[in-house]
């Protein structure tokens, strides 16, 4: 028997409910041809949130996204919203959920898809063929940590204080996820700190070092600092695999990465806790770009990252590799066909709306399983 599978879907803000409804359409389309049903909730993140219940989450979603199989998140933010005070901003609403589900391993693949290669700002030759995955610690470090805050000093200054910090279990439970990964892949890691000049940095890469030797000796590792990753992503970036950092150099560098593909509308990203006995385990889809207020209630989005996303999903969440390898072979088909959103938009091809996007990759999933 088919189990239901249990979707918390926020869509969030901007552009967020306009990628999130192609993905809901694709969703739909599993339902139905596949076979496999879901059920499928819908609440609010974000200024959304702020705007229904007065806080960027309300404990009622926090409650149903614990009960959930999987949330699939749009995006949060804009300037609507832009000077409340720190802890109500829409942006602590997805931290809430990635804290509270202790989320703490976020996989963003970079990949080149091959109709794209000459929408990256780099020569295709830098990019052509690549596929590395980042992986962000994603509960700790800088975001995270004690003591914060803005302080008025007595000359009448202000001190603004973040505080960077991982413990030993922290650095290896994502260091695990890492290493695991590239044992399916290509078999190498690259650890990016700056253990030159933070202490935090230093018991990074001395633990992560320690795993590799203690369980995963048969995966090559190397260390580096995180400014070096920043250049070699755009200098050579087919050298790197898997690469392991920790939240605030995570964020940055997959920012950084998501260019090489021709568009932050092109990465998706899953955010997974552990794996519990019953082989589930707790788990958030979202796209790596934000709620894009220059581009939203326009239909110019592009939503492959959100369908990627999903595709995530089937895969983490669900055990379903045929469905998720369906979904991307049927964006590859669309690219191939020359079926741009703005963003990715090349001379000849046709310039789509998002929702146009979304019909054309419902087309290509009907065409594949035809
Ligand atoms: N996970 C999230 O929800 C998330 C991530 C990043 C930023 N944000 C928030 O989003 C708001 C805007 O941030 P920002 O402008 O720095 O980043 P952004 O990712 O929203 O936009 C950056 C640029 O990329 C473009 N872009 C992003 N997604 C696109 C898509 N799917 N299709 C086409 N173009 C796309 C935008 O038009 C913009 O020019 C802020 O409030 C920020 O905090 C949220
Ligand atoms: C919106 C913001 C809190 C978030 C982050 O900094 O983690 C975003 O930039 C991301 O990459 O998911
Ligand atoms: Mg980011």
């Amino acid at each position: 028997m088919t189990t239901m599978k249990r979707v918390l879907v926020l869509a969030g803000d901007g552009i967020g409910p306009e990628v999130v409804r192609e993905a809901l359409r694709v969703i739909d389309w599993i339902d139905r041809r596949r076979h496999v049903p879901f059920d499928v909730q819908q609440g609010e993140v974000g200024g959304a949130a702020i705007d229904a219940h007065g806080t960027p989450l309300a404990d009622a979603t926090m409650a149903l996204a614990q009960e959930a199989d999987a949330v699939l998140l749009g995006a949060v933010g804009g300037p609507k919203w832009d000077a409340l005070p720190f802890a109500q901003r829409p942006e602590r609403g997805l931290l809430r959920l990635r804290k509270e589900l202790q989320l703490y391993a976020n996989l963003r693949p970079a990949t080149v898809f091959a109709p794209l290669v000459d929408a990256s700002t780099l020569k295709p030759e830098i990019v052509r063929g690549l596929d590395l995955m980042i992986v962000r610690e994603l509960t700790g470090g800088i975001y995270f940590g004690e003591p914060r805050g803005i302080e008025l000093l007595p000359d009448g200054q202000r001190r603004g204080i973040n505080t960077q910090v991982y413990t030993t279990s922290e650095i290896h439970r994502v260091g695990r996820v890492a290493f695991d990964l590239a044992r399916k892949r290509g078999s190498k890691v690259c650890s990016a700190d700056k253990a030159n000049v933070m202490e935090s940095g230093r018991l990074w890469r001395e633990e992560i070092q320690k795993l590799r030797d203690e369980s995963y000796s048969d995966v090559e590792l190397e260390h580096m600092y995180a400014d070096a990753v920043a250049m070699e992503l755009l200098r050579r970036p087919n050298r790197f695999d898997v690469i392991v950092t920790d939240n605030l150099f995570g964020d940055i560098l997959s920012d950084e990465a998501a260019m090489m593909t021709g568009s932050l509308g092109m990465l998706p990203s899953a955010s997974l806790g552990d794996q519990r006995a019953d082989g589930g385990r707790k788990a958030l889809y979202e796209p790596v770009h934000g709620s894009a207020p220059d581009i939203a209630g326009k239909d110019l989005a592009n939503p492959i990252a959100t369908i990627l996303s999903l595709s995530m999903m089937l895969r983490w969440s669900f055990d379903m590799h045929t469905e998720a390898d369906l979904i991307e072979q049927a964006v590859e088909g669309v690219l191939a066909s020359g079926t741009r959103t703005g963003d990715i938009m090349a001379p000849g091809m046709a310039r789509v709306s998002t929702t146009v996007m979304g019909d054309s990759i419902l087309h290509e999933l009907d065409k594949l399983s035809a």
